[in-house]
């Protein structure tokens, strides 16, 4: 479903992606690991389109996307749940839910029921201003906004960054469910091990602009997997 062949990235003189490959697919989730700084936003954000490569390319349902804009590989079904979250503060909820109507066709203009079924305290609240809710809350609501898009693959990164314990297992309970129930690819990037563990199909580990290993979940726990990880 998305396959980036290849890719290099850089900031002027600096090269963040050496030759990156990296593949995806729908029903599965795969998690890209790496300590700070080795790409992984970088990686992330030239899926979705805010980076443009400077040679390689990212494919997705064999259309290469490499001259699409973000806002065209959205409508194309890709939804990214940034570092950060970037939800809007002084927007309600609702609001914020509805800002990921922009590339829908008016007739899909609405919240899918799993939004909130995923995550009721988006309901509850749905009145409330977002920069009022929990970090987790926002989270979720980052989540929320990007499903309301109704994504062919959903792009998070790091999504358990300071987040409450509680709120993690909601996190990986919806996206267990969007894999299984909805069919959705869903590409992690992460910094908990146990988090990934738990829920990849396949792990991609990256470290100075390349990804060094590609494997199962249980590779997490071998030696000569685990060296790259460690600080
Ligand atoms: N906009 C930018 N301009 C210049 N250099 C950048 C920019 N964004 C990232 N970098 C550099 O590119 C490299 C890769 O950064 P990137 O944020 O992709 O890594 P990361 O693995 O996501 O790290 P983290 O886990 O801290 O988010 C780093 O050396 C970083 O300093």
């Amino acid at each position: 479903m998305l396959e980036v062949s290849d890719a290099t990235l850089h900031y002027g003189a600096a090269q963040a992606l050496r030759g990156v490959s990296l593949k995806a697919g729908a029903g599965k989730i795969t998690c890209v690991l790496g300590r700070n700084g080795v790409g992984k936003t970088s990686l992330m954000r030239s899926i979705v389109g805010h980076h443009r490569l400077t040679s390689g390319s990212v494919a997705f349902e064999g259309k290469a996307l490499d001259r699409s804009a973000a806002y065209d590989r959205a409508r194309s079904g890709i939804a990214f749940v940034p570092q950060g979250r970037e939800i809007f503060p002084l927007l309600t909820v609702r609001e914020n839910l509805e800002s990921g109507f922009a590339p829908l066709k008016r007739a899909d203009r609405n919240v899918p029921a799993h939004v909130f079924e995923l995550f009721p305290v988006l309901k509850q609240m749905q009145g409330r201003r977002g920069g009022d809710l929990s970090g987790g809350q926002q989270q979720q609501l980052a989540i929320g906004r990007a499903l309301v898009m109704r994504p062919k693959l959903l792009v998070l990164d790091e999504p358990t960054e300071g987040i409450q314990p509680s709120i993690i297992k909601d996190i990986g309970r919806a996206i267990r469910y969007l894999r299984d129930q909805a069919g959705i690819a869903v590409l992690l990037v992460e910094q908990y091990l146990d988090f990934c563990r738990e829920l990849a199909d396949e792990v991609n580990i990256m470290d100075r602009g390349l990804i060094v290993h590609t494997g199962p979940a249980e590779d997490l726990d071998r030696a000569d997997v685990r060296k790259f990880l460690t600080v």
